[in-house]
């Protein structure tokens, strides 16, 4: 799904005008849309408080108040009403909502201590055309409102957040715990900054303009279930082991055997036909006891100590791994006579750092840093935005594909594409979860999935993996070794 700034969101509510719909019947689509939701998701609540601010997105929220009222719920609606300059739009519903007898409207100011606890919130205060930093009626408002303990839905985007930047400091922001968004995920919500002001997010479909859609231009995309699904290969008949590839993991050091253990049974149960694990000698007999579908090379006694180069197989390496001087030889000794697309992860990352020799990573290769992983190999960034400008740079400066980890994942690549991932919970956010992952990437690569693909696939496998890992354990609970052996669960719903 494409990721739209603000302006471009603007020309696509326009085209879908120019082409039919008139502008106060396409926020009549949208109020609906709304209604509907609200009607299956807030079944037992009795009173709407409703903040409608003047533009369109205060345009929703009173065609929301008139919706909910004729559905039978109670209904007050709150309004500046010493400054009454309401869009063309806005304007219309205002008049249609002045013609329902039994709907309250106040000014902002009346709003009280509200504690009945079948009441519920709608912010519908300003929308994507956010501009500029809020005044302070404004701000103390949402402060106001952000204290009282009722649920609360935002329409379209959480008041006071831009859909497209991040937000000045000390801003007073909504905080939703649903956000009912019209047709796109907008960068704000995926951002961990902002993220959180949006608590669970629903998209609409709102019939927006397919053909703008399809053509505008962006750099940014959401990682859904319909692009997962266009790029699954199913198993073919009539193939042995050698058809899935040949996946080798290397890492693991003294108390570290875990980590590799982990990528190398993630490998498996994503489908690798033949699965090594390259690891220091005192890994053995753990690796071959626990997963005993694995091969074993041994390299080193307490740690990685050489690496051996094997013809057609993908490497991931770096889970566990340490940073021996014998094992930072060992990895540059492999860089240098190694040009093929491997994964590098955790401590083979931090050894590239303290070198800063990134020229060796073969290009193509996919790196996984988390934040910190990230600042150590290119430099610290002011926030989560600029983090992923820069990884647009050194993306394509390096030709690489970095899957950069957060609550939400990002995959850019070397053309400066960046995919946010929205599966997966913070029961992921766990020492194990990123062996897993590189795990992942590594059979997905093996299986010559393409890189990009592969990168998509894996992120949204792994947390999906771990969406059914917490539905079952918990996010408290679960472990990464629950989400390796939800991963199959993941390809049965897929085929
Ligand atoms: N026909 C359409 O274009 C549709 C628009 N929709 C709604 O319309 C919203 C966008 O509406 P608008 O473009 O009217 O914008 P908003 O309703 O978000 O904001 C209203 C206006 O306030 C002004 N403003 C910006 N920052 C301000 C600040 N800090 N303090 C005071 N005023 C400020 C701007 O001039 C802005 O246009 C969407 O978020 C969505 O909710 C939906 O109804 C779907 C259809
Ligand atoms: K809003």
């Amino acid at each position: 799904m494409k990721i739209l700034t603000a302006d471009q969101i603007k020309k696509c509510d326009s085209a879908t005008i120019e082409n039919g719909i008139s502008s106060i019947n396409l926020m009549e689509k949208a109020a609906n849309a709304c209604v509907d939701w609200i009607q299956v998701n807030f079944k037992q609540a009795k009173r709407f408080l409703i903040f409608c601010g003047q533009g369109n997105n205060g345009g929703d929220g009173l065609a929301i108040a008139r919706l909910l009222y004729e559905k039978g719920f109670d209904v007050e609606v709150f309004i500046e009403k010493n400054q009454m300059k309401f869009s063309a739009d806005a304007e219309i519903n205002f008049k249609r909502l002045k013609l329902i007898k039994g709907i309250d409207i106040n000014n902002f100011s009346d709003v009280l201590i509200v504690n009945n606890e079948k009441s519920v919130i709608v912010d519908a205060l300003f929308g994507y055309g956010l501009n500029r930093e809020l005044s302070n009626d404004f701000k103390n408002l949402i402060e106001k409102l952000n204290q009282i303990p009722v649920p609360k839905i935002s329409i379209d985007i959480p008041t006071g957040l831009y859909a497209d930047k991040i937000n000045e400091e000390e801003s007073a922001i909504f905080k939703a715990d649903f956000t009912l968004t019209f047709q796109f995920y907008k960068r704000s919500f995926l951002h961990p900054e902002t993220g959180k002001f949006c608590g669970k997010i629903e998209v609409l479909d709102i019939d927006l303009n397919s053909k703008f859609i399809d053509e505008v231009k962006t750099d940014y995309f959401v990682i859904d279930g319909s692009l997962i699904r266009k790029i699954y290969k199913p198993r073919e008949d009539f193939s042995n082991k050698g058809s899935f590839g040949k996946s080798i993991l290397i890492g693991g050091s003294y108390g570290k055997i875990g980590a590799v253990l982990m990528s190398t049974l993630s490998a498996l149960r994503t489908g690798s036909g033949l699965t090594f694990t390259m690891a220091p000698e005192c890994g053995n007999l753990i690796l071959q006891s626990q997963v005993p579908e694995a091969m074993f090379i041994g390299v080193g006694e307490k740690y990685v100590d050489d690496i051996e180069v094997q013809e057609k197989a993908v490497y991931g390496i770096g889970p566990g791994l340490g940073k021996e001087k014998q094992t930072q030889k060992a990895l540059f000794d492999f860089l240098k006579s190694y040009q093929n697309p491997m994964i590098l992860d955790a401590d083979a990352l931090n050894i590239l750092a303290e070198s800063q020799n990134l020229n060796l990573i073969p290009k193509n290769s996919v790196i996984t840093p988390h934040p910190l992983e990230f600042e150590r190999l290119f430099g610290k960034t002011q926030n989560s935005f600029d983090r992923i400008e820069l990884a647009k740079e050194k993306a394509e400066e390096l030709q690489i594909f970095i899957v950069l980890k957060d609550h939400h994942t990002a995959v850019i690549t070397p053309e400066r594409k960046v995919y946010y991932n929205i599966t997966g919970n913070s029961g992921m956010a766990k020492g194990g979860s990123g062996d897993v992952l590189t795990g992942i990437l590594t059979s997905l690569i093996s299986q010559k999935y393409d890189i990009e693909k592969a990168c998509l696939f894996g992120v949204w496998l792994h947390g999906k993996a771990g969406d059914l890992a917490a539905a079952e354990f918990s996010e408290e609970s679960m472990l990464p070794t629950d989400l390796i052996n939800k991963i199959g669960e993941v390809f049965q719903n897929l085929s």
